[in-house]
C-alpha cells in the first residue's frame, strides 16, 4: 500500500506573545517584551500550510490550546471568578500569568513522538505527547494534546495513544523536534533517529554547561519501549553539548532528515562518524545521503540565527526533495550562499522554498517546529478526521475564522484582560466544531 508523510502544523493561538519563557532559545530570551500580532502569525502559519497542500502534500491542522489557562492558576492558589484569578496573578505572579497564557503549542514538532506504522510491533501508528517538563509553559500542554491527537486519530484499528512520560526532569521528554526517521521508501520499515542533549542517570557523561539539555536519553529510550519498535531499527545520538550552550535548545534546529537524507552541521552530534555509520548499518541496502554542512561554510551561530536545519524536507510529488526554510535564511549571508550551492550538489534536495514566518521566528520556531510529521498508508489517512486537512475551503473558513476572532497586536499586560479570555474561548468553541474535534478543552466539559 502506498504510504506518505502528512505534516500537521499547529494552527497559532489567539494569545501568541513575547515573554521570554524559554532560558536556553535565544530568539525567546531576546524578544522579551517585544508586541506580537496573533493576526499575522496566525495567517503566516496558515500561508505555509496552503502552499504545501497546494503542492501536492498532505497537510492537516492542529488546534491551539486554551490560553490563558485560568485552570492552572486556579492550581497554584488564584481564586474567586476568572477575571479575579487573571487580576491576581497579573499582580502577583506575572511571569506565570505570561507562561500560563503562551501559545507555544503551536510548535507541533514538539507535540509528540510519532511512530508509523511500518515501524511498529503491532503495525499501527503510535503517538506519545511529549512532557516538555523543561519549560513550565510547555509542561502544560500535553493533557490537551492528547486529546487532541486522538479526536485526529481515533480508529483504534490504526492509531495508539500513549500518556506522556512521566514529568519529571529525568524523563524530560521534547517530543519530534528531536526524532526523524530515515526509510527508502515511507512504507518501508523505517530507522528510527533519537537525539538527545544528556543522559540522566549518569552524571559522568558530558553536559552542557551554560544552556539545559531538555530532553535525555532515558526518555528516547522509553518513547522506542512503548512505541514497539525493533532494537535494531533504532539509533540514539548524543547532541554535542556545546551547539546547546550557542542556543541548540532542540535538535532540529542544527539537523533534519527525510527519506535517505541527513541533512545536519558538522558540530551537530557527539561522535558524529559512528552516529552515521550505525544509520546506515540499520538502514541496509541503498544510498544514503549525509550531507553534512562544515563550520567554514556556516558558523553555528549563523544556523541558530537564521534557522538553516530548522527547515523541511519535503519529498515533491514527481520526484525529489524541496527545502522548506524561513526567510531569515536569505538574510545571512553565509547561509543564503550554502543554499544555492546545495541544490547544486546532486543530492536529492534540489529546491528551495522560502517562508516568511518572522512572528514565529521570535519565538524561536521556524518551518520545521511548525509541523508534526505523521507517516501514513492510504488505509491509515482515510481514518484520519476528514476535517483537519488543509484545502481551499478550511483555509478559507480558517482565514475568516482569525479574522473575526484574533487581535492585531498583544502585550504582556493584555494577558490579565478578561476580554482576551473570553475572544479566545469564543474563537476555539468555533473552532472545535470547523475542525470536528468534540469537547477537547477543559472550558468545554
Ligand atoms: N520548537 C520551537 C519551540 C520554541 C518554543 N518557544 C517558546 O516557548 C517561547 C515562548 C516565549 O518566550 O514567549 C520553545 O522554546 O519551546
Amino acid at each position: 500500500m502506498r504510504a506518505f508523510e502528512a505534516n500537521f502544523d499547529g494552527l497559532v493561538g489567539p494569545t501568541h506573545n513575547y515573554a521570554g519563557l524559554s532560558f536556553g532559545n535565544v530568539a525567546s530570551m531576546g524578544n522579551e517584551a517585544a508586541p506580537s500580532n496573533p493576526k499575522e502569525a496566525a495567517k503566516q502559519g496558515l500561508q505555509k500550510m496552503k502552499a504545501l497542500a497546494d503542492l501536492g502534500l498532505y497537510q492537516g491542522v492542529l488546534a491551539p490550546q486554551e490560553r490563558p489557562d485560568v485552570h492552572t492558576l486556579r492550581k497554584l492558589g488564584f481564586s474567586g471568578s476568572d477575571a479575579e484569578v487573571l487580576a491576581q496573578a497579573a499582580r502577583q505572579a506575572p511571569k506565570v500569568l505570561a507562561a500560563v497564557s503562551s501559545a507555544s503549542s503551536m510548535w507541533t514538532a514538539n507535540a509528540a513522538t510519532v511512530s508509523p506504522s511500518a515501524d511498529t510491533a503491532d503495525g499501527r501508528v503510535h503517538f506519545t505527547p511529549a512532557n516538555l517538563v523543561n519549560k513550565f509553559h510547555r509542561s502544560t500542554e500535553h493533557p490537551v494534546t492528547g486529546r487532541i491527537l486522538q479526536a485526529m486519530f481515533t480508529d483504534e484499528r490504526h492509531f495508539a495513544h500513549h500518556p506522556a512520560l512521566p514529568s519529571v526532569d529525568h524523563f524530560g521528554d521534547e517530543g519530534a523536534a528531536n526524532h526523524t526517521r530515515f526509510a527508502q521508501q515511507y512504507g518501508d520499515a523505517g530507522v528510527e533517529f533519537f537525539v538527545f542533549g544528556k543522559y540522566a542517570f549518569d552524571s559522568r557523561q558530558p553536559a552542557p554547561q551554560r544552556f539545559p539539555a531538555r530532553h535525555t536519553f532515558e526518555a528516547s529510550q522509553a518513547v522506542a519501549r512503548l512505541h514497539g519498535l525493533n532494537p535494531a531499527k533504532v539509533v540514539y545520538a548524543q547532541q554535542n553539548p556545546a551547539v546547546i550552550d550557542a542556543g541548540v535548545f532542540h535538535n532540529d534546529v542544527i539537523a533534519v532528515g527525510n527519506l535517505n537524507v541527513s541533512f545536519y552541521h558538522q558540530e551537530a552530534f557527539l561522535n558524529t562518524a559512528e552516529v552515521n555509520a550505525q544509520l546506515r548499518a540499520a538502514m541496509g541496502e541503498g544510498e544514503f545521503h549525509f550531507v553534512e554542512v562544515p563550520t567554514a561554510e556556516v558558523p553555528v551561530l549563523d544556523a541558530v540565527k537564521s534557522y538553516l536545519f530548522n527547515s523541511q524536507l519535503i519529498a515533491l510529488p514527481d520526484g525529489g526533495m524541496a527545502i522548506v526554510v524561513p526567510e531569515e535564511c536569505r538574510k545571512t549571508a553565509s547561509v543564503w550562499a550554502y543554499l544555492n550551492k546545495l541544490v547544486t550538489l546532486g543530492t536529492p534536495i534540489r529546491e528551495v522554498k522560502v517562508f516568511n514566518l518572522t512572528q514565529s521566528m521570535s519565538n524561536g520556531g521556524g518551518p520545521a517546529c511548525l509541523r508534526l510529521r505523521v507517516v501514513l498508508n492510504e488505509a491509515e489517512q482515510a481514518a484520519v478526521n476528514p476535517a483537519v486537512w488543509m484545502n481551499d475551503g478550511l483555509f478559507s473558513r480558517l482565514n475568516g475564522w482569525v479574522d473575526r476572532h484574533y487581535r492585531d497586536r498583544l502585550v504582556e499586560a493584555d494577558l490579565a484582560d478578561p476580554q482576551l479570555l473570553l475572544e479566545s474561548r469564543t474563537a476555539l468553541d468555533e473552532l472545535t466544531g470547523i475542525l470536528a474535534l468534540g469537547a477537547v478543552y477543559p472550558f468545554q466539559r
